[in-house]
This record gives structure tokens, sequence and C-alpha cells, in this order.
């Protein structure tokens, strides 16, 4: 990997404002998703290095939080801007570890950078309230202070923007932090860490951690000294995350799975909103919480549908991220055996396969595939793919497509393309989910409250809400002040 600032491929951990291998010398490799190749090693931490990354934060959190809020943000100002200046580096990086194509990571380095931006200035206006008095010559009111060190766990789909949301935030209202990337994709992650470093961000106010991820889990649910743990990935992780973290009752904020339905009323062109279903189903090889998986489509232009569908999809280039593909690789070969057993039972089922056929570049990548006339037992309309198989089914009115669309445990994003304002109105009051999009795939940004309902999540990242969830509020009451009530 030749990069124009080799010090950005960091293979070490980044502790207390030290690289730091593992105390036992353990290392794990990473690996190239779209050719196998090894890219390098990440470290494998001891559980005791954990426990010391926890004593570094807490240590350096009194003069973090101390820092007046206009001088950290300068410093956030400082580490956004070096993620413009080394954008090229780190896009090549983010396409080698994850296998997105090139032009993502790009477009990912930016959107991560726009959360250091947003929560630099949210912070100074992280305002509290006053308190008309009930309580004779008192003065009542709240003020926000940071919740303390928090731990990160983020996901491989997006190895840099769901540390910068998470990581911009907590650090603009002073907390400190100890991220643990995914194992697959750990050098976006140490790469930030050398930026922040360069940026003046204090020793052990941003920390690394790279191990196994069920040993620093447990380590860092059960310090007492965390105070919040943040965590985007599956459901299933985030259920283990809670159930380890009650003996301390942490603040959790979770983002987990998705399921996302995209609903296409008659009144829409179907090779319009075709184009922009293939658009919203794809993106990141289909590994991505927003992606559009169930799709319900009116029945009066179902048919139409499915043939642009089909269309749009199979013009996409799969391939390596590095030579202009659209889809990339899997990240892994599971991944690849989960998207063939999603299709087979759909099948199986009765599903019509379209697209899917042609030879695949590579042990890890998957062909486009639509399942036709999904029904709700069937694998693809449960489960979240995580792949590029999307499933397809008619609807004959609203009630009808809110039930199917609501028939999930997971409630993250909603898609709904129609001109009609009420039918509008109608579809985003009924459906069960924290983010609705009507007529547009890009839905997400720096100013957004993104989370979900039901088991796609707890708390919302980014915006305002994003901020909170990295501060207390702290209420006072100060008696026996003459002039405070009445007033
Ligand atoms: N919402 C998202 O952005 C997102 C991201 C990645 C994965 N996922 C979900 O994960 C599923 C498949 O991915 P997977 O098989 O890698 O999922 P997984 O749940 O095994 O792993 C997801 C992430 O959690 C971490 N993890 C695993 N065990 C952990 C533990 N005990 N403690 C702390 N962290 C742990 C992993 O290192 C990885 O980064 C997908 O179907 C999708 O639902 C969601
Ligand atoms: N695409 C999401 C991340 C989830 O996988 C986002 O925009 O934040």
């Amino acid at each position: 990997m030749k990069l124009n600032d080799p010090r950005l491929f960091r293979q070490y951990a980044y502790v207390d404002g030290k690289w730091t291998h593992g105390s036992e010398g353990r290392e794990e490799a990473v690996v190239d998703p779209a050719t196998g190749e090894t890219l390098g090693h990440c470290a494998l931490l001891e559980a005791s290095q954990i426990t010391d990354t926890v004593t570094a934060a807490e240590n350096a959190f009194a003069a973090w939080r101390a820092i007046n809020v206009h001088e950290r943000a300068e410093k956030l100002h400082a580490w956004y801007r070096l993620l413009h200046e080394h954008k090229e580096d780190l896009a090549l990086l983010m396409t080698y570890e994850q296998g997105k194509p090139l032009d993502d990571s790009r477009g990912e380095v930016d959107y991560g950078a726009s959360f250091i931006q947003w929560f630099a200035e949210e912070a100074k206006r992280a305002y509290g309230v006053t308190i008309p008095s009930h309580i004779p010559n008192a003065a009542l009111g709240t003020i926000k202070e940071p919740v303390g060190v928090s731990a990160m766990f983020t996901p491989w789909n997006f190895p840099l923007a769901m540390i910068t949301r998470k990581a911009g935030a907590a650090l603009a209202a002073g907390c400190t932090v100890i991220v643990k990337p995914a194992n697959e994709t750990p050098y976006s992650a140490l790469a930030l860490a050398e930026l922040a470093e360069r940026a003046g961000i204090p020793a052990g106010v941003f920390n690394v951690v790279t191990g196994d991820p069920a040993t620093v889990s447990e380590v860092l649910c059960n310090d007492n000294r965390i105070r919040n743990i943040s965590f985007t990935g599956s459901t299933r992780v985030g259920k283990l995350l809670m159930r380890q973290s009650s003996s301390s009752v942490k603040r959790m904020s979770l983002e987990l799975g998705g399921n996302a339905p995209f609903i296409v009323c008659d009144d829409m062109d179907p090779d319009a909103a075709a184009k922009e279903a293939v658009a919203a189903k794809f993106q990141t090889a289909g590994q991505d919480c927003l992606a559009a998986n169930r799709i319900f489509v009116h029945r009066k232009i179902y048919d139409a549908f499915v043939e642009r569908f089909v269309a749009h999809m199979q013009a996409l280039k799969v391939g390596n991220g590095l030579e202009g593909s659209d889809i990339g690789p899997l990240i892994h070969k599971r991944a690849v055996d989960m998207a063939k057993g999603i299709v087979e039972d759909g099948v199986g089922k009765g599903a019509r396969q379209l697209g899917g056929e042609g030879q695949a570049p590579g042990e890890n990548f998957f062909m486009p595939t639509l399942l036709a006339d999904i029904t709700p037992e069937m694998r693809v309309f449960r489960e979240e793919t995580f792949s590029p198989v999307a499933g397809v089914c008619a609807f004959d009115d609203d009630e009808e497509v809110l039930r199917l669309a609501n028939d999930t445990e997971y409630g993250l994003a909603a898609y709904v393309y129609t001109n009609d304002v009420r039918r509008i109105w109608k579809l985003m009051r009924g459906l069960e989910y924290g983010m609705v999009s009507v007529n547009s795939v890009k839905m997400t940004g720096a100013p957004i409250p993104f989370g979900g309902v039901k088991q796609s999540g707890l708390g919302r990242e980014g915006g305002a809400a994003g901020l909170e969830e990295y501060l207390d509020t702290k209420y006072y009451c100060l008696g026996n002040m003459p002039s405070a009530s009445n007033s």
C-alpha cells in the first residue's frame, strides 16, 4: 500500500499518546477482502492493558473537561482540517481494508470529517436552563457536564465515520474516549489517532485499543470508570454489551441493525423509482444499516418496477474497489455464505431469483440479486441481508404496506416514494422507524438525529441529540438567595 504519508499506516494500538504492542506480543492479520492478501497486522492487547487504557483516559479527563470549550473546539477543527488534508491516503487505507469503491471511501472521509466540525461548533451551545423557582429565595437551573470516560465499539462497514460520529461528540462535550474498532478494519481508526495527535489532542484523551472483542468488551463494560458505552453493529452484540454493562449501570448508545423498507406508491414513475431503490440498496455492497432490504411496490406498477430494477442493478460493476467498481467485496467469506443461504431460502419458499448470475470476481464477492414476490416467511424478509441481496413484493393499499413494513423487530430507517402529500403524512406517521426519508435516498449527515426504535437501538447520533449522549444534566438549587425568587 503506497501512501503519500506512510506514517498514517499504523499497526500498533494508541494508548495514552503512545503506540503500543500487545504485552504478550499477540497480533492478528488484517486482510484485503478483495484479494485475500494480508495488508499487515494489528496488536492484540491483553486485558490488563485495556484496564491501563481506562486509567489513562480517566487521568486525562480532568484536564480535558477543564479546557475552555472554544479551545477544545479549535483542536477539533485542526483534526477536521487534517482529515481533509490527508483525504486521499485515508480513502486508500479504507478501500484496502474494507473493500468499498475508492470514491465511496473519499465520500466517507468527507462524511466522517463533517461530524468533527459539527460537534466542535455544537459544543459551544451546550446550554443549561434557568427554572422559575417554587422554593422561596432559591435560584434553580441546570448545567451540562461531560459524562466521563466513554468507550466506543465501531463496525467494519464504515470504519471512519462511525468513529468520528461518536468521538467528535464525546470529545467536544469534554469526555475522553477509548475506541475499539472492528478487527477487520483497524487502520482507519489508527490513522485517526495519528491525526488526532498531530491536531494537538493531548495524550490519554483519544485512545484506540485493538484486541479480542470479547476480552475488550468484558473489561470496558465492567469497569466502573467507563460512564458511557456507544456501539454500532449487530443487534446480537448490542444485547451482549447491554447485559455486560448492567453491573455498572452505564449510559448506552446503540446503533444496531436495519432491514429498511422502501415503499413505492402507484403515482411514481417505475424507472425513476427503481433507480433510486438500487442506489438505496447497493452502497457498500449492501453492508449498510440504511440499505433498502425490503422493497414494497404498488401492484399497479410492480412488474414495470421489477424489470427496471433488474436493469439498473445489472449495470452495476462488481470488482475491486481500487479499479473503478460500483460494488466491492463483502467483508469476508462468512458474509458470502450468509447471502447464498438467504437466496436459497427465498427460492425454496417460492421467490423468483432475478440477477445474481455471472462469475463473481473473487471468493468474497457476491453478484447483485433481487428476490421477487417475497413473503414474510422468508429470511430475506426477516433478516438484515447485509449483502447485495434485496427482496421485493407487491402491495395493494396503504394499510397493507404499513403492516408489512412494520412486521419486523427492527426500526432504523424507512423510505417512502410518492408525491401525494396526504399519503406521505400517513405513511411517515405510521412507520415504526426512527428515520423516514421521503423521495430521497440521501437522509444522513452531521446535523440529523441518526438512530432507531425497537431492536435497532437506543439513543441518537449526530445533531444536537448526538451531543446530549455525552452530557449529564446537573440540576442546581441555590437556596437562601435574597433576590432570587419571584423574578
Ligand atoms: N449497523 C451497522 O452499522 C452494522 C455494522 C456491522 C455489522 N452489523 C451487523 O452485523 C451483522 C454481520 O456482521 P458480523 O457477523 O461481523 O457481526 P458481529 O455482531 O459478529 O460483529 C459486529 C461488530 O461487533 C464486534 N464484536 C463482536 N463480538 C463482540 C463482543 N463480544 N464485544 C464487542 N464487540 C464485538 C465485532 O468486532 C464487529 O466489529 C450484519 O448482519 C449486521 O446486522 C451492523
Ligand atoms: N450508512 C450509515 C451507517 C450504517 O451502517 C450512516 O450513514 O451513518
